[in-house]
């Protein structure tokens, strides 16, 4: 690692340490992940070395997609050191904006439509390339200085290609975690991320999470009051699911009130969100699907106008929060 010289440091995770560096024979400003060594505190419960194979493999495979967070290098040393050199992105993470810049205050519609194509043509890359990420949240999606995003720390992902289920079901932060999992399931597919991408649709609408749970059967009561959960048992896979007999999915719950959370959504923009937010695994939108409704194909001259303007529909005072962070 004497290649890069450190700058500063830029996030500390679960996983590892994120600083920003430059690589001393080129000049380029990388970001840094160093993993921590030995079994992963508050972490999934795989050694260092899963981890980093994990991670690197995923994004070798996603290499070359602007929403996808590029390796440049990867390092493993002596003594337990693991090192991931990506290119570094200048900005905050979208969770941060939400948060310390959004404040509650939702995104106008075509901006959320702009971000959320970006977001979903990310995923199908990634699902394409034979990964599910397992950890979609707005902490780790980050913005770049055009406003435009890139979806990073892929330490939960998973090959889809060549393994086969059992997968481990606590994956995914809570609040995004899609339902089959909550209920136990280990036979999950790459559905699972168009929940959580359902789930930062409704944050960038609503301007606030829109499932918060406190805990595992908290977060699933809120859901099935929501969008209900009748599509949920007539699903064939449901009998098997470990946690089906109990008893919140076998309370009386009204249809989904989603509509009604969201009266000013086109009904464009409902589709899509109804369809990633869909219980039903078999029923929830993939991401080629999501890509191919209306929302994301009709004619988008605000998109058009941000792109051309490097995403200038962003508020500005987003780039001071970038500068704050940069340390
Ligand atoms: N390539 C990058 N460029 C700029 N910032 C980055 C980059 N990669 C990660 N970060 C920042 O560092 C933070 C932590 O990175 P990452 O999520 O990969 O670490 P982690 O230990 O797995 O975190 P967590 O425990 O939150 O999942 C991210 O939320 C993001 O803000």
């Amino acid at each position: 690692m004497e290649h890069y010289e450190c700058i500063g440091k830029i996030g500390d995770g679960a996983a590892g340490v994120v600083h920003k560096a430059r690589d001393r024979r080129t000049g380029e400003i990388v970001a840094v992940k160093r993993l921590r060594g030995g079994i992963i505190a508050g972490g999934y419960g795989g050694d260092t070395d899963e981890e980093f194979l994990r991670e690197v493999r995923c994004l070798e495979a996603c290499r070359g997609h602007s929403s996808l967070v590029e390796l440049r290098a990867a390092h493993r040393e002596s003594g337990a050191a693991y090192y991931i050199v990506m290119e570094y992105v200048d900005g905050p993470s979208l969770g941060r904006v939400l948060r310390e810049e959004r404040r509650g205050r939702p995104f106008p519609e075509a901006e959320a439509r702009r971000l959320m194509r970006q977001l979903v043509d990310g995923v199908r890359a990634m699902h394409r390339a034979g990964f599910m990420h397992r950890d979609l949240k707005p902490d780790n999606v980050v913005i770049d200085a055009h406003g435009d995003l890139k979806i990073c720390d892929f330490g939960m992902s998973r090959t889809t290609a060549a393994a086969v289920p059992p997968y481990t079901s606590t994956v995914v932060t809570l609040w995004y975690r899609a339902p089959e999992l909550i209920l136990g399931s280990q036979e999950y597919n790459s559905l699972i991320d168009m929940w959580a991408l359902g789930c930062i649709m409704a944050e960038l609408l609503a301007g606030a999470p829109l499932f918060a749970g406190r805990s595992e059967m908290d977060q699933l009561n809120r859901v099935f009051d929501t969008v209900g959960m009748q599509d949920m048992r007539s699903w064939p896979g449901f009998a098997r699911l470990p946690r089906a007999e109990s008893a919140l999915c076998h309370r009386a719950r009204p249809p989904s009130r989603l509509r009604e959370k969201f009266p000013t959504l086109s009904a464009a923009g409902f589709d899509v969100l109804c369809g990633l937010l869909a219980c039903r695994p078999d029923m929830r939108l993939s991401a080629s699907e999501a890509l191919r409704c209306q929302w994301f194909t009709e004619a988008d001259a605000p998109d058009a106008m941000a792109a051309a303007c490097g995403g200038a529909c962003f508020p500005p005072c987003v780039s001071s929060v970038a500068d704050a962070i940069v340390v």
